[in-house]
């Protein structure tokens, strides 16, 4: 809760103690601390819409969308549609200005949006000024603790600087094998699903069956901890991971409620400890994982220190130990902090799970509304596969491509950035400047003032990406390997600047992975022609209900 309505409720407070002292009896002093606060609250509404916005605050004028209410402002688009989706509309018609920011309103409240590619690279390029909102941090603090996504300042600096060559490319060389396994364990459970069902082609919701197999990859990649959850759905790691991060396919009205709308009104402090049953099973969920992760922990260090000790005087002994997973390289690089280590396991399974679930559910999405894309596709991996003499990719003893065979594929590569150019897995992120900036001769950003820069609309701008910045087209990517951007910032799925997201070569190399087995033994349709999936309400751009027809090749 903000200084402004801590001071609403003294005033109203003071108001009733007031009517008190003057003799009203207590009904009547609790009817005028509400009627204080409502008629705080409807003067704070009307003061900042009609008068604020437009001649005091010091982003007035910036430009804005056309059309918009005095009061409730673009709020009204901003609810019904998922994060960024009405800036793709507003930003063509919004003018330029020197700053290259313009501003919407969400009722009272302004939100400043970086319009210009140069706008964006100001905020991405000064994390630690442009930092993210206090209540979203504390949010984060609460759930995965302090690791790299919820760190500011000299703490984001070190961890990063720790964890960034344990993400390096001969991480995912080792690392490829056990993607490859998984992608083959997926595909297997697909072909069984199909035969099961009697027919030639099964209908299949996607979204569960990726957030497993992404699940089942994080756990052995970065734990080394074989979850099995595509095999076994009703396994403990999964159905904790589900309490922790819901799908509206598994909520009722009230959860969808509560997971949409009480985050932005309450404080992350005060919500994660309310005695509602989201919350209890949230933590639950969390309590699970936590104590697999601290198991792991303690593995590993044993495991290097019976290596280490086993191997003493023998350079390179203990590489395999170190080397295993990424939690293995952490413990391996002398970072002591059990809890930070805990952190970290944390948010690299939440950040690095969901986000490539969802975008695999876009891409068979997409190959499945697309039949001449898919044909291609598999075309190219099925030449690459013949060529390396794999067989059948999807069984145990199927021999595994290297990382330059996989990478190997034009066509694979050109699909696959399309598909997260469109479909960025974190459509918007939310900033604040920590003290005021000036950006340029006609604007100075006042500390604290809430900035929205949207993956979702730089990627979907026609200003960077030309006239079909909307369209779904793969040859932009084999036209140029830039996909004809006129800037390096315009493909932003992966955020830029020092916070670029860790994972980003490791969620290509899986998401390939993932594509090659799949496309090589699978033929994706359209469930039901021309239908498109709803995203759900949130921070991410997860597809609800999202069902595709499935057949043997
Ligand atoms: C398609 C998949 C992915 C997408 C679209 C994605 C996107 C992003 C974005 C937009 C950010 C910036 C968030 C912000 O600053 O508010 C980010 C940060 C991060 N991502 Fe990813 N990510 C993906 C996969 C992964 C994977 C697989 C991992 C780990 C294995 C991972 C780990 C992280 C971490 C640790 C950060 C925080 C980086 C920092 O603040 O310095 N991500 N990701």
């Amino acid at each position: 809760m903000d200084l402004g309505a801590i001071s609403g409720f003294g005033f109203a407070a003071a108001f009733a103690a007031y009517t008190k002292h003057l003799g009203a009896s207590n009904p009547t002093s609790v009817a005028a601390f509400f009627v204080f606060l409502t008629a705080q609250a409807i003067f704070y509404v009307v003061f900042t819409s009609l008068v604020y916005r437009w001649f005091i605050s010091a982003t007035k004028h910036l430009p804005h969308p056309k059309n918009t209410p005095f009061v409730l402002g673009n709020l009204v688009p901003f609810l019904a549609e998922p994060w960024g989706f009405p800036l793709v509309r507003w930003q063509p018609t919004i003018p330029t200005t020197a700053s290259g920011f313009y501003r919407i309103f969400l009722g009272p409240f302004d939100f400043v949006i970086p319009r210009t590619s140069q706008a964006v690279t100001t905020i991405m390029s000064q994390p630690y000024t442009f930092v993210k909102p206090k209540a979203v941090r504390d949010g984060l603090v609460e759930s995965l603790g302090v690791g790299l996504v919820s760190a500011e300042g000299d703490d984001h600096r070190r961890q990063k600087k720790l964890l960034t060559p344990i993400f390096g490319l001969s991480r995912n060389r080792r690392l490829l094998p056990q993607m490859w396994a998984k992608a083959g364990v997926l595909t297997e459970k697909m072909c069984e699903l199909v035969l099961e069902s009697g027919s030639k082609s099964t209908i299949l919701l996607m979204h569960p069956l990726t957030m497993a197999a992404t699940l089942d990859v994080i756990g052995v990649t970065t734990l080394g901890v074989d979850f099995d959850s595509i095999r076994r759905p009703d396994q403990p790691i999964l159905k904790a991971f589900q309490r922790v991060f819901p799908s509206n396919e598994n909520q009722n009205a009230w959860a969808r409620f509560f997971g949409a709308t009480l985050p932005a009104l309450v404080s992350p402090h005060l919500l994660f400890k309310l005695p509602l049953k989201p919350i209890r099973e949230f933590h639950s969920g969390v309590r699970v994982i936590r104590e697999m992760c601290l198991e792991q922990i303690t593995l590993k260090r044993r495991e290097i220190e019976e290596a280490e000790a086993a191997g003493r005087g023998e350079e390179n002994s203990s590489v395999e130990a170190k080397e295993k997973d990424i939690l293995s390289a952490i413990v391996a690089s002398g970072l002591q902090d059990e809890d930070e280590m805990m952190s970290h396991m944390l948010t690299i399974l939440a950040a690095g799970h969901e986000s490539t679930a969802i975008t695999l559910a876009w891409a068979l999405f997409k190959l499945a509304q697309l039949p001449d894309v898919q044909d291609k596709l598999r075309a190219e991996i099925s030449d690459t596969l013949d060529r390396l003499h794999i067989a059948d990719p999807s069984s145990p003893s199927s021999p595994i491509p290297t990382l330059e065979e996989i990478n190997s594929m034009p066509y694979l590569r050109a699909f696959l950035m399309e598909v997260l150019r469109m479909y960025p897995a974190f459509p918007s992120m939310m900033r604040e400047p920590t003290h005021d900036v000036k950006i340029s001769d006609d604007l100075t950003l006042p500390r604290g003032k809430p900035l929205m820069v949207s993956p979702y609309a730089v990627n979907r701008s026609r200003e960077l990406w030309g006239d079909d910045a909307d369209e779904f087209h793969v040859e932009r990517w084999e036209a140029a390997y830039n996909g004809g951007a006129k800037t390096a910032q315009a493909f932003f799925t992966f955020s830029s600047g020092p916070r670029i997201c860790i994972g980003k070569d490791f969620a290509v190399l899986s998401l390939k992975v993932f594509l090659v087995v799949l496309v090589s033994k699978l033929r994706f349709e359209e469930a039901v022609k021309g239908w498109h999936p709803t995203v759900q309400k949130g921070t991410s751009l997860k597809p609800q209900g999202l069902k595709i027809k499935v057949s043997l090749v």
